[in-house]
């Protein structure tokens, strides 16, 4: 039978955002277990993540006593302020830009009266919104169902751990409960980094769970930062509209890429009209004043400046663990402040988990939901360990990239004798009929075995074609399965046959 623990203490009113109503309304008042002020239950997830709200789920339907406590986002980061509402917008970005090339593709769209874009169609900002937040909220929507049909105790407030397993949570309206897990998971994910760069703090910065929020496109925008949230926005804001200058310390844009790849993703930027900088430090920020208005400017170390509307900070993301009181729990960080776990996701507090970003797993959702597998068989007694996992990512620009396993110059350091597949995607013949030639798709192939060791593909729908490659990799065939396998045409993946012939 499932068993509700009470949060009835914490008025629904109190509740923020399309998730407000009704959350708290059909919980039963609290109930003194063995000590009065102390709730026991059997999982207690410490941040609704991927990875915790999906064991929360699944423990919760399967009738076991399950408190998730969630300061505010119901479905987690990926749901509220990343992944989805991103990838929302790059989908109206990807429109706009076909609808920029009308006539290329035989249609024409209406002129629109002094639109300050040189094209037919320009963005509407609040209609932008109201789409990414069409997406967001049904989703938000979904996941709450989802959570209360479980039986889950869903407790929004701040987890602060005041004893091992145990963490207290207090609301908005600054009511309390404590509760105690005989299991304990900390998914609290990880928030914007924000660097230690002089001037910083004096001026008004956005992250990317701001910029999410703006009313109006700046006309210019400049992005600290040169890693995977930054390409993927400052593109995105580029067709938008704005002039976006891309600021990297580093030599390459998503420095883990062999640098042909970068320099590769840093054409496409460029040819939105990015203007990117790498090898470029930024020595300070400050307020700028110009007449009729004001933003800011960022002076590099090489004595240059950038002035710009707006400045988005792109700097990585530091795990969620501040407010979290761990020397209570017991549970040691690393030294980057990350929870400290062991393969099998074990923190050094017995009977407590941690997953997710906070754990330092490769920071991906889907990385997060393969953390759910290995907790919920661990959890069970098992000892499913996170060791060797190959995790595939993609960054979502025009054209895509996707990739996976290791680059020609991981698998050469790593001792493999390779053969190198490579191949301009205008090679497909379904990049022609979408008229998205750009790209070029390569792979690493271990000479003496003929296995695949590694994927990277730019081009067009390349997050879809990859999983094909990582299949055939997790299955430990050989690349003349794709090679000679009979695939769909004219579709993107068909490009493997085409890739893999005559690398012999
Ligand atoms: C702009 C952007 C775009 C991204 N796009 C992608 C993408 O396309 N694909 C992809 O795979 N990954 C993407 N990511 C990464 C992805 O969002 C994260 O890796 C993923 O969300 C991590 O999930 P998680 O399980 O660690 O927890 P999260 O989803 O981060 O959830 C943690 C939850 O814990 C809550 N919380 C934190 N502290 C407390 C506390 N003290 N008390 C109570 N609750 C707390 C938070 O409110 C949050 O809801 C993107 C990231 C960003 C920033
Ligand atoms: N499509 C996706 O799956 C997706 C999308 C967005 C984010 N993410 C995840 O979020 C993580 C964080 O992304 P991110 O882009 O914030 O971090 P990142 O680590 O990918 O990139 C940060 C970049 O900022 C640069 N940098 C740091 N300090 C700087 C400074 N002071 N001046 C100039 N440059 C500076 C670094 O050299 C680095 O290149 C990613 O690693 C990824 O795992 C995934």
């Amino acid at each position: 039978m499932r068993r509700h623990r009470a949060c009835g203490t914490i008025p629904v009113a109190a509740l923020p955002g399309p998730w407000s109503d009704g959350l708290m309304s059909q919980q039963p008042p609290p109930t003194a277990l063995s000590d009065p002020a102390i709730e026991d239950i059997e999982l207690l997830v410490v941040g609704g993540g991927k990875a915790g709200k999906t064991l929360a789920m699944e423990w919760a339907n399967a009738g076991r006593r399950v408190a998730m406590i969630e300061r505010g986002w119901i479905g987690g980061t990926c749901i509220n302020v990343a992944c989805i509402p991103t990838k929302t917008l790059v989908t109206s970005a990807r429109a706009l830009r076909m609808a920029r090339r009308a006539r290329e593709l035989g249609f024409v769209v209406g002129q629109l009266p002094g639109d300050p874009l040189a094209g037919d169609v320009a963005v509407d900002i609040d209609l932008l919104r109201a789409h990414k937040e069409g997406v967001v909220g049904e989703m938000v929507a979904s996941q709450r169902s989802l959570f209360l049909a479980s039986g889950m105790d869903l407790v929004i407030g701040e987890a602060v751990f005041v004893a091992p397993r145990t963490v207290r949570v207090t609301a908005d309206d600054g009511s309390r409960r404590t509760l105690r897990g005989e299991q304990v998971v900390i998914n609290t994910g990880a928030r914007p980094l924000v660097p230690d760069l002089d001037g910083l703090t004096d001026v008004p910065y956005l992250t990317s769970e701001t910029l999410l929020e703006l009313r109006t496109i700046p006309r210019s925008l400049v992005v600290l930062g040169g890693g995977v949230v930054s390409t993927e926005l400052a593109q995105m804001f580029a067709v938008f509209g704005s002039s976006v200058t891309v600021i990297e310390r580093g030599p390459h844009l998503l420095s883990r890429l062999d640098p042909a790849v970068s320099d590769a993703v840093a054409d496409a930027l460029r040819a939105d009209g990015v203007d990117v900088r790498l090898s470029a430090p930024a020595h300070s920020v400050a307020r700028a004043h110009w007449p009729g208005g004001e933003g800011v400017v960022v002076h590099l170390a090489d004595g240059s400046q950038i002035t710009a509307d707006a400045l988005l900070v792109a700097t990585g993301r530091t795990p969620a663990t501040a407010t979290l009181d761990l020397p209570s729990a017991g549970v040691d960080v690393t030294d980057r402040g990350f929870v400290a776990t062991d393969e099998f996701l074990r923190t050094t507090a017995p009977g407590t988990w941690a997953a997710g970003d906070v754990a330092g797993t490769p920071q991906f959702t889907h990385a997060s939901y393969d953390d759910y597998r290995v907790l919920r068989a661990n959890l069970a007694g098992g000892s499913v360990s996170t060791a060797g996992r190959v995790i595939p990512s993609a960054v979502f620009i025009d054209p895509e990239l996707a990739m996976i396993g290791l680059s020609q110059v991981q698998a050469e350091a790593a001792g493999y004798t390779v053969k190198v597949a490579r191949m301009p995607v205008a090679k497909i013949p379904r990049a022609h009929t979408l008229r998205a030639t750009a790209g070029l798709w390569s792979a690493v192939v271990d000479a003496d075995t003929n296995l695949l060791l590694g994927v990277t593909l730019m081009g067009a729908e390349a997050s879809e074609s990859l999983t094909s490659a990582q299949m055939v990799m997790s299955a430990g065939l050989p690349y003349t399965a794709l090679r000679d396998a009979i695939i769909i045409h004219p579709t993107m993946t068909e490009g493997f046959t085409l890739l893999f012939a005559g690398i012999d």
